[in-house]
């Protein structure tokens, strides 16, 4: 499927047998078996800016009746804990899916007469996420199927701003050409299910426009912040997370353009971002883990108030007139670990690119997945 563009390649069978909490699925799936991700985002399957994710239908959360799917996520550089494109794809897809061998919880899904739309809860690795799906039921069978007409939203995990105007330093062997003779890089972090440094063009010291980025020396001015970040002990206190350490690492650095883009309906005004992931992945989406830590920033710097809806684009979203965007609303006031967290409401579509068989035959060593890096 994918999301603005953003792809996620489901592995909905054909996985090899799992048992556990679905982060100790994680990491097994890691020791064990990373050949498979290996081999469907790699190429000459995948490609540099490839996502997949892995349906786990036995997790803890969905043994106790709270979830009814779970779900690990892959990147080019392992495997991340949030991810608001793939979860738009997937509440999609177990929508529509009827299979109950697939899905076996298909049956304890509820179509709401009223709204028209369907609920599933999803069992990520950041927590549990409850994603929306509008749907259309037909009278004579009583199945449903996706309503496209009409956005998928989730509710996100709590997210938190977890440090504002954070000053980096940047060691001379971390400069790049466009930071001229600064030595401090100033950054916002928030979590959203992951870790984001989110930082406007200008600090990294391009135009503040991006309406036609230079992408390779962007992802080279990111991935040396994100060095220098990690290089700070200090600064990576600020990745706390009070529910696992599994959780506490830097995901991503997003660098945004406030004021750009087409605001959605009912949306009080608009930015575009572009997010490096992983090992600098760029997302094609307009990335709903960094849209709720962008809306957690705003709301801890009191730029936005409970239930004002903003729209976030890519440069994906905006290429097509603002199709695509993402709306971020946050809805409700939480706490985490003693600090003040919200719950973010991420609306967004995602659309079917194919359905596949992969094969890689014994002894294939190129096929079992490269890259030129
Ligand atoms: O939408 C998201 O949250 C994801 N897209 C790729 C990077 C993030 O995990």
């Amino acid at each position: 499927m994918h999301t603005t563009g953003e792809p996620t390649r489901i592995v909905y069978s054909g996985f090899p047998e799992l048992r556990g909490t679905l982060l100790e699925q994680r990491a097994l799936t890691r020791s064990h078996h990373d050949y498979i991700r290996r081999s469907l985002i790699y190429e000459p399957r995948g490609h540099r800016d490839m996502y997949g994710a892995i349906l786990r239908p036995r997790t803890e959360l969905v043994d106790a009746g709270q979830a009814h799917m779970g779900v690990l996520f892959l990147t080019h550089e392992g495997y991340s804990t949030m991810c608001g494109h793939a979860t738009i794809a997937i509440s999609r897809l177990l929508v529509d899916c009827t299979d109950t061998a697939l899905f076996p919880r298909r049956d304890e899904l509820l179509f709401d007469e009223e709204r028209k739309e369907v609920e599933v809860r999803l069992h990520v690795p950041c927590g549990l996420v409850r994603a929306t799906v509008p749907a259309i039921k037909s009278s004579d069978s009583g199945n449903w199927c996706a309503d496209t007409t009409r956005t998928i939203h989730y509710l996100s995990v709590p997210s938190f701003a977890a440090g504002i105007g954070l000053s980096v330093p940047i060691p001379p062997s971390l400069r790049w050409p466009n930071l001229g003779d600064r030595e401090n890089v100033i950054v916002d972090v928030a979590y959203g299910g992951a870790f984001y440094i989110v930082l406007p063009a200008p600090a990294l010291g391009f135009s503040p426009s991006l309406a036609h980025p230079d992408i390779a020396a962007l992802s080279d001015a990111t991935k040396k912040l994100r060095a220098a970040f990690n290089a700070s002990a200090e600064l990576r206190s600020y990745l706390h997370h009070p529910d696992h350490e599994d959780l506490q690492f830097l995901y991503s650095v997003f660098v945004t353009e406030p004021g750009r883009g087409v605001p959605a309906p009912e949306s009080a005004g608009a930015e575009t971002g572009l997010c490096f992931f992983a090992d600098q992945q760029v997302d094609r989406s307009p990335t709903g883990s960094g849209v709720q830590a962008r809306v957690a920033l705003a709301v801890e710097k009191g730029e936005r108030k409970l239930g004002q809806r903003w729209t976030y684009h890519s440069i994906v979203s905006n290429a097509y007139g603002g199709k695509g965007g993402f709306t971020g609303t946050p809805v409700e006031e939480t706490e985490i670990g003693g600090r003040r967290g919200v719950r973010v409401r991420v609306s967004g579509w995602a659309n079917y690119t194919g359905f596949g068989t992969f094969v890689v035959e014994e002894g294939d060593e190129v096929g079992g997945g490269f890259s030129l890096e």
